[in-house]
């Protein structure tokens, strides 16, 4: 059960005992590189709701509860800890920060004298243990009191030297985590090695760390934040190293040859007030974003030796040192569906469309899915809940699916058979498939698509066609067509002809074709068929539109800010070809349209476009149902262009805004919402009529 503050509320000791259980295991797999089946907020807000139910029933506690202990219990380890290694607790707001102060000042009887922050990195805790300035063992956090022993990893940590740069003997603690741009690295090689590609980096690190005998190394970081004495640590320096402040302890160690955050853009910063303390946590969370690695909070201690000790250490944190936590950058959401992607060499990439999800102030509705193989390993279904990462600038990422949450009815998720861009067969021999066609994909896509019966409209020339063009070697593109030859045609298999003279006059026919539709066949980013219509009406000529700026193409109705630029550098790259096009005889005018007068006469409020007013000046017209009499040869998109030649508008949907519903057989509920909406009605005939003067 949960509450409207989305806090979960366990009702009585068997739902307790399923919190518990369920929290121990999501810890074990989160500190061990596995999944799990909770993010974050949901794991924080388990633990809370079992800590609340054992307030209330202090002699029903169960001894694996995560409550109260470091790394909720979920780990153990056989090598003991020389002082144990906590955890911290957490603040989420300056409030609560200041809330924290005021309590440790109560404790020890005095304002804390000075403060040290510094980032709080999202890897996993680890003592290297130094013995005469040589590294000798690795040990993991484990339960706190005793870690698991990682020493196979020495050699593997940036900033970790084997040798320091003096022989002492101490601890030196850290975290080792992966930069962004050694976890890109570490899932290459993984998944070159056909393993699944790690969710984040934390996860690779706490996999790699822990994976004895791999075929592969990957190197990972070090950041230290703690130096302690060892029981062979001289007298004097086991002395030092218990009085000396952190900021020094941190200088001290970065004088051995450990990497610490002063390598970085967060250093430690000490600082005397709170309020400094609070600008230093708004400037670290504000470069957060830029950072090379990540971080999950900034960690505010006491400085001093003596008001650290004055403090004092509970049994799962120290009490002179507070993680001050960012928002979640992994959270659960799920799959909708799987798009295909074809990339520029033919990668087909699936993307895993999402419930749209915030994370860490941002919207992630599409993630990356790597391969087929890696769906297939992962076992994804459509509808299932998913752990989807998302740091700074990297790709969102899913991890496996939630197993715990699905309700069977999950479905497959079901691979292309063909190339889903230009229909040719996929290769399918690497792990990340490939259409057949390669480069020449987007080639025979964009053909076929120019060719399609809503732009040039060239019969005869369908999709398998132009793969055998494209192959031949005699089109790379769209002007190529308007340049093919009959002994050229005639020489491929499967051309008598009769098909040849076809389609040689229908590529002629092509060239009568408005401009709306050359535009459209063009395949601008950003244009389909009603948008090409709307700038090729207001502009009137390919001249116009490619004389215009970015200022002038948002005159266009819909086209906005974002999409104007894009459009007109578009144009501009399309340059080459268009001039083309125009050589071989393509029409690049449009019928009955004018062009916008020059600038400075547009003041007085007639625009190009209403100069050419027809019968349905300014009106919204919608077509259901089937088309007869003379419109019955048709198709939606010709009467859409019809009724933009006549000044109207055309819509998809019927709304109060509508001027007209052109309603032809089997009109179903368009028609009966305009006979709601009091919307004027159409047949078919009554509208050609209209419009009877645009018609051939
Ligand atoms: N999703 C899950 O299933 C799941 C399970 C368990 C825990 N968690 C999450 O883990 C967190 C609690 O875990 P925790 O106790 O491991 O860690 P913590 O986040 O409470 O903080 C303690 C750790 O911070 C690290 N750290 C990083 N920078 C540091 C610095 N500068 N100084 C000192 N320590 C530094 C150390 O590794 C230290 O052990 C919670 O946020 C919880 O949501 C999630
Ligand atoms: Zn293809």
């Amino acid at each position: 059960m949960t509450t409207t503050s989305g806090e979960f509320v366990l009702a009585d000791a068997a739902a307790y005992a399923q919190a518990v259980t369920d929290a121990s295991e999501a810890a074990g797999a989160y500190y061990t590189g596995g999944t799990s089946a909770l993010d974050d907020d949901a794991y924080d807000r388990l633990v809370r709701a079992v800590a609340a139910y054992e307030a209330d029933h202090p002699d029903e506690v169960l001894a694996h509860s995560p409550t109260g202990k470091v790394a909720g219990g979920a780990v153990e380890g056989d090598v003991p800890h020389t002082v144990p290694m906590l955890s911290l607790d957490n603040v989420f707001d300056g409030e609560q920060f200041t809330t924290w102060t005021a309590s440790v000042a109560r404790r020890i009887g005095h304002e804390v004298t000075r403060w040290n922050v510094q980032p709080k990195l999202d890897g996993l805790a680890i003592a290297a243990r130094y013995h005469e300035g040589r590294l000798t063992r690795l040990i993991t956090r484990g339960d706190g009191m005793a870690g698991e022993d990682v020493s196979h990893a020495i050699g593997t940590i940036e900033g970790l030297p084997d040798r320091l740069t003096e022989p002492h003997t101490v601890e030196v603690r850290g975290e080792v985590l992966m930069t962004i741009s050694q976890f890109e690295h570490a899932n290459e090689v993984r998944t070159a090695h056909g393993g699944a590609p790690f969710a984040n980096p934390r996860n690779a690190a706490a996999g790699t760390l822990r994976a004895k005998e791999r075929s592969y190394t990957v190197p990972m970081t070090f950041f230290a934040y703690g130096l302690l004495p060892l029981p062979g640590t001289s007298a004097e320096h086991t002395e030092e190293l218990r009085t000396l402040a952190h900021g020094e302890l941190m200088d001290r160690a970065a004088g051995l040859g450990v990497n610490t955050p002063a390598t970085t853009d967060v250093s430690g910063l000490t600082v005397d007030t709170v309020e400094q303390v609070l600008e230093r946590v708004g400037h670290i969370a504000g470069l957060r974003a830029e950072l090379p690695f990540g971080i999950d909070g900034i960690v505010v201690k006491a400085d001093l030796a003596a008001d650290q000790e004055a403090a004092g250490t509970g049994t799962r944190a120290p009490r002179w040192a507070i993680a001050f936590k960012l928002p979640a950058v992994e959270k659960i959401t799920r799959l909708l569906d799987v798009e295909w992607n074809v990339g520029r060499t033919g990668i087909i990439a699936p993307r895993a469309v999402l419930t749209p999800v915030d994370i860490d102030g941002s919207t992630v509705a599409y993630a990356t899915l790597h391969n087929p193989a890696d769906i297939t390993r992962r076992d994804l279904r459509i509808g299932d809940h998913v752990m989807v990462y998302k740091a700074g600038d990297i790709i969102p990422r899913i991890e496996a699916p939630v197993a715990h949450l699905r309700t069977g009815d999950e479905q497959p998720i079901v691979f292309p058979e063909v190339c889903p861009q230009c229909g040719s067969g996929i290769d399918t021999s690497e792990q990340r498939w490939r259409c057949e066609r390669g480069r020449n994909c987007h080639v025979v896509a964009s053909l076929s698509y120019a060719a399609g019966r809503d732009q040039l409209d060239i019969e005869g020339l369908g999709g398998t066609r132009v793969v055998q063009l494209v192959d031949a070697g005699l089109v790379a593109d769209l002007a190529d067509l308007f340049a093919l030859t009959r002994d050229g045609l005639l020489a491929l298999d499967r051309m008598g002809e009769t098909s040849t003279d076809n389609l040689l006059a229908a590529i002629e026919a092509a060239k009568a074709q408005p401009l709306s539709r050359v535009l459209c066949a063009l395949g601008v980013r950003g244009t389909g068929r009603s948008m090409s219509r709307r700038i090729a009406r207001h502009f009137a000529t390919m001249d116009h539109i490619r004389a215009a700026d970015a200022e002038a193409m948002q005159r266009v109705e819909g086209i906005g800010a974002e999409k104007a630029p894009v459009i007109v550098s578009e144009l501009a790259e399309l340059a080459p070809l268009i001039d083309r096009l125009a050589a071989a005889g393509v029409n690049m005018t449009e019928p009955g349209a004018t062009p916008p007068a020059p600038e400075g006469e547009t003041e007085d409020g007639a625009s190009g476009e209403q100069a050419a007013a027809g019968p349905l000046d300014g009106m919204t017209v919608v077509v259901t149902g089937a088309m007869t009499g003379p419109l019955e040869k048709l198709s939606r998109n010709q009467m859409n262009e019809l009724i933009e030649r006549a000044g109207g508008k055309s819509s998809s949907s019927v709304s109060k805004r509508t001027g007209l519903v052109v309603a032809g057989e089997g009109a179903g509920s368009k028609r009966t919402k305009a006979e709601d909406l009091g919307i004027r009605l159409a047949t078919p005939d009554e509208f050609a009529e209209l419009v009877a003067d645009l018609l051939d």
